[in-house]
């Protein structure tokens, strides 16, 4: 299939790890969009946060997008909260095919919660804070979708079979 994959969803939900997987099974390059941040600046995304605010992250993470996405016959892992911003919703629906990956709350706080690099779950309680922000960016992850994928108890390597039939 020609064009660019752009994967949106959650933190946990997988859109690093299925990326990656069917970037290689349809010779495509792969970038992900938090580790080229982090390539670039030479620091970790809890740090940018950290010195300069979710703002400043936002910032960054936008021009990052607008970057990859004009990159010819690429699978993007986007950050979890691209599509908190109108223009990066429209970069990404306009130069490629997105598609949603979804999991139950509950199924991404069991992936993520040993992990400590995601700064908007460092909180007293990262699982309520996974449901305010599945509430808030469910819809918008909806608009900007051309697919969306439940993921919950399927294998990553299912995912991508599920992916390379719908996008043909
Ligand atoms: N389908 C799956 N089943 C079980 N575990 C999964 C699945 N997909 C991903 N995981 C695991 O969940 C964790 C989070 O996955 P991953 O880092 O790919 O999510 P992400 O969507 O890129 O999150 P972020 O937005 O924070 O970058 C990893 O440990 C990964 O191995
Ligand atoms: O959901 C989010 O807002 C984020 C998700 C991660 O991918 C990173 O982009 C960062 O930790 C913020
Ligand atoms: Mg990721």
């Amino acid at each position: 299939m020609a064009g660019n994959i752009f994967f949106v969803g959650l933190m946990g939900a997988g859109k690093t790890t299925v990326g990656r997987v069917l970037a290689k099974h349809l010779h495509k390059a792969f970038y992900d969009s938090d580790h080229e941040i982090e390539r670039r600046t030479g620091v970790c995304i809890p740090y940018i946060f950290e010195v300069e605010g979710e703002a400043g992250f936002r910032r960054r993470e936008s021009a990052m997008i607008d970057e990859l996405v004009r990159m010819p016959d690429v699978v993007v892992a986007t950050g979890g909260g691209a599509v908190l911003l109108d223009e990066n919703r429209k970069n990404l629906k306009q130069h490629g095919t997105v598609i949603y990956l979804r999991a139950h709350v509950n199924e991404l706080w069991i992936r993520t919660r040993n992990d400590k690099n995601r700064p908007l779950l460092q909180t007293a309680d990262p699982r309520k804070r996974l449901e305010q922000l599945f509430e808030q960016r469910d819809p918008l992850y909806r608009e900007v979708a051309h697919h969306v994928v439940d993921t919950g108890g399927q294998s990553v390597n299912t995912i991508v079979h599920q992916i390379e039939s719908l996008i043909g």
